[in-house]
């Protein structure tokens, strides 16, 4: 039988990867999203070729060597670059992660998709665990972690989606302002709530 889908979302530096990095450690199945873009935008493998072939993103190419940093400032800034990488992009990433599924042996499984609203392509999930913090963590957490400047962290927070609508379509929504404590302690109690302990 396959695998009930459990997805992992939020904004970005919400917490998504240490709430999912806390399930690992129960001994969880987790897929995610970034992760498999990643190994997709190798050279020669689905997504870099796609990019490449398109040609609107010649900056970020430089004769064979590919720069992410490059292809982020790009879509950051222009939102009809980030629309047209996206069409690029998603349905590979969609498809990649239902194969990985497709081969496992587990009752859940977590699938971590920061986009998982805001993408055209749609993924069909049994639940949608939204993680939330405060915006001035989730600032101050994204320039530490990324080393990037205040402006720069609120133009990648502020191309993403209305958290209201979010919270509004999600099963659970976990608040990740405070500790990681914390978070471990919200998480045990929706999964007893939701009978995975
Ligand atoms: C722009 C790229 C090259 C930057 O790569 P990098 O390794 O530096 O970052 P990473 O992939 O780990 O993404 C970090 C975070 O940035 C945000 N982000 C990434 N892509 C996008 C996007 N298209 N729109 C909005 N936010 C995005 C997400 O919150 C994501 O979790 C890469 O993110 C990319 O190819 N994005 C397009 C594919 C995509 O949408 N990925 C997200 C999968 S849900
Ligand atoms: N409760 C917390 N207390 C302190 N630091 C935290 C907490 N939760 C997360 N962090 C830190 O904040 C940063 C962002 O967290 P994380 O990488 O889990 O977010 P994310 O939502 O997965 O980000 P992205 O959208 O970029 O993939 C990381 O450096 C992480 O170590």
């Amino acid at each position: 039988m396959s695998p009930s889908k459990i997805v992992i979302t939020g904004t970005i530096a919400s917490g998504k990867s240490t709430l999912c990095k806390l399930l690992e450690e129960m001994g969880y199945k987790v897929i995610s999203a970034d992760e498999v873009n990643r190994a997709l935008l190798e050279p020669g493998s689905k997504n870099f070729e796609a990019i490449k072939n398109s040609g609107e993103f010649d900056e970020a190419f430089n004769n064979e060597s590919f720069d992410k940093k490059a292809l982020a400032q790009i879509i950051f800034s222009d939102s009809q670059k980030l629309k047209k990488l996206n069409q690029l992009t998603h349905r590979n990433i969609l498809d990649e992660i239902e194969n990985q599924i497709a081969k496992l042996d587990e009752s859940v499984v977590f699938i971590e998709i920061p986009l998982f609203f805001q993408m055209e392509e749609k993924f069909v999930a049994n639940e949608v665990w939204l993680v939330v913090a405060n915006y001035e963590t989730q600032l101050q957490r994204l320039m530490t972690r990324d080393n990037i400047d205040r402006a720069y962290a609120k133009s990648k927070i502020e191309s993403q989606d209305q958290l209201l609508t979010m919270k509004e379509n999600s099963n659970v929504v976990f608040d990740n302002s405070t500790s990681i404590e914390n978070l471990r302690k919200e998480l045990e109690i929706v999964l007893k709530q939701k009978d995975l302990l």
